[in-house]
């Protein structure tokens, strides 16, 4: 009898599902950076807090398929980030800590129509919604000028735009207002408050966080604190007192 394989997509991804992490461990090399991350992700907007070098960042990238885990599954609204990469990808962007890790071609415009292009968009629809992207977020008069002279905030807001130009349903934020000074922090906290996609963000930056629904504090590799914004900066604080 011939077995049955296994489908690579399911016929039809659930979106009520959200994000699961299914007994995800990763390891770079030897070294076991997460271990038993057990988590469901459906809230609006989750935030991620925790000491340097405890994992934020390779958590964040499990959630689009930039880290594929080395044990476990991670599953985005049923769809596992190992079968099925470039959907994932579609549904989940992903927005750098430095902007100029993101930004690779040399006009503003030019940079944030390159997603579209990869997604085969024809060209008129194309101009159409990166001309409404910039102008939203306050670009539009430097479409034409090279993206590296933009500034730091302005860079950051390109990044941005560059992924929701493709319309994903989630977006995954890693530390994105690290580098920005305290009005720009303001502004792309402002603008990711605003978002009506679902919001993973990573961040050092406790302000940005305050009103997320879910907050999530990792340490060594594992989440030892999960609930609402208050109470995980609290336990957050705590832990960092007690070193
Ligand atoms: N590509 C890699 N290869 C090897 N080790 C890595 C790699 N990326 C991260 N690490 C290591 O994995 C651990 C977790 O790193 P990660 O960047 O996920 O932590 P983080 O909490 O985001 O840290 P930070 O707050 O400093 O950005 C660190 O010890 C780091 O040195």
């Amino acid at each position: 009898m011939r077995r049955r394989r296994r489908p690579l997509v399911p016929a039809e991804a659930d979106p009520s599902r959200g994000i699961e992490l299914v007994g995800v461990r990763h390891a770079y090399g030897e070294r076991t950076v997460l271990d038993g991350i057990d988590l469901r992700l459906t809230e609006h907007r989750v935030g991620v807090i925790g000491s340097n070098g405890s994992g934020k960042s390779t958590f964040a990238r499990l959630l689009n398929g930039l880290v594929v885990p080395t044990a476990g599954r991670v599953l985005v609204d049923g769809l596992d980030t190992r079968d099925a990469v470039r959907e994932v990808r579609r549904r989940v962007g992903f927005v750098f800590q430095d902007p100029d890790a993101q930004i690779v071609h040399p006009t503003v415009a030019e940079d944030v129509a390159y997603g579209l292009e990869n997604q085969q968009v024809a060209p008129a629809e194309r101009a159409e919604r990166v001309a409404e992207i910039l102008d939203r977020y306050g670009l539009a008069g430097h479409a034409d000028h090279p993206a590296h002279l933009l500034s730091g905030g302005q860079k950051q807001l390109l990044a941005i735009a560059g992924v929701l130009v493709m319309r994903p349903a989630r977006v995954v934020f890693d530390e994105p207002t690290t580098l920005l000074d305290l009005v720009n922090a303001r502004r792309i906290a402002r603008v990711i408050a605003e978002l009506p996609q679902a919001v993973v963000a990573v961040s050092h930056d406790l302000d940005l966080l305050d009103d997320f629904d879910r907050v999530l504090v990792m340490d060594a590799g594992r989440v030892v604190e999960d609930g609402p914004a208050e109470q995980s900066v609290r336990a957050y604080r705590k832990l960092m007192a007690d070193r």
